[in-house]
């Protein structure tokens, strides 16, 4: 269990109070809040990324190399192709990197035949499928998805949750995001995080993907708003 319990702060300016964050193993857990509250921050101290912020507590984090992460940009390298954007990291670790795999990664993930093009001849779904195949290529147990489809319009948008709740099933997945339809649709379970508090938020039973048009996925996403929403009341 990945576990954060404490402050984030951001020079003297407390970010985040009374954190105690969860994050079972094998699940997703969406961590919702207001723009700027830490929630990206969390997520690179979860991956043992640089921040600006400093964390003040008790953090039980993934053994370092154990975590993938992708972004809400898919940041792929524009002069490369898409195939040689999939074995970026092991490239850059000094690795062979393992083409072959990667092939049968974008076939995975829905871009067999366009494995040579560059990021600029293909669309913001499928840079975001190649950044996909990028993060999955890493094979880590721990995944980090910070807003990876928010730029997309709604139908790309739910393909690529399908997509990923598939490719990613059983893995420990952190998904930020702002959108509560998404957490509804993908979340085991889901933290709000406010500068004063941190608390879970009911989210409908089952299996991942949840349909979008399912009365209890409606009905949550609907709480979740209401929620997000409120003041906080700590
Ligand atoms: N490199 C940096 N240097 C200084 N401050 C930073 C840096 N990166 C982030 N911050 C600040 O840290 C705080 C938390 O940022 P973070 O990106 O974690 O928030 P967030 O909750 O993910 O926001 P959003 O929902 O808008 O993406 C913000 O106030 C931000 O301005």
């Amino acid at each position: 269990m990945i576990r954060l319990a404490g402050d984030l702060w951001l020079g003297d300016r407390p970010l985040a109070r009374g954190l105690d964050l969860r994050i079972p193993p094998g699940a997703w857990t969406c961590l919702l809040g207001a723009s700027g509250v830490g929630k990206s921050t969390l997520g690179r101290i979860v991956a043992g990324l640089p921040v600006a912020a400093r964390f003040r507590g008790r953090a039980d984090l993934p053994p370092p190399g154990g975590v993938a992460m992708l972004g809400q940009d898919a940041q792929l390298l524009p002069w490369a192709s898409a195939l040689e954007n999939v074995v970026i990291g092991p490239r850059l670790r000094g690795e062979a990197p393992d083409r072959a795999r990667a092939r049968g990664l974008l076939a995975r993930v829905g871009l067999a035949g366009l494995e040579d093009r560059r990021p600029a001849q293909l669309s913001g779904g499928q840079r975001q499928r190649v950044a996909l195949a990028r993060t999955l290529i890493e094979d880590r147990p721990v995944v980090i998805l910070d807003e990876p489809f928010s730029a997309l319009d709604a139908a790309t948008k739910a393909a690529m949750q399908d997509l990923a709740a598939d490719l990613l099933a059983g893995r420990t997945v952190i998904l930020i995001t702002h959108d509560p339809l998404e957490a509804a649709r993908l979340g085991h379970g889901a933290w709000a995080i406010a500068p004063e508090a941190t608390r879970p938020l009911a989210l409908p039973g089952g299996p991942i993907p949840r349909p979008l048009d399912a009365p209890e996925v409606m009905a949550a996403q609907t709480t979740l708003f209401r929620e997000l929403s409120q003041p906080w009341a700590a």
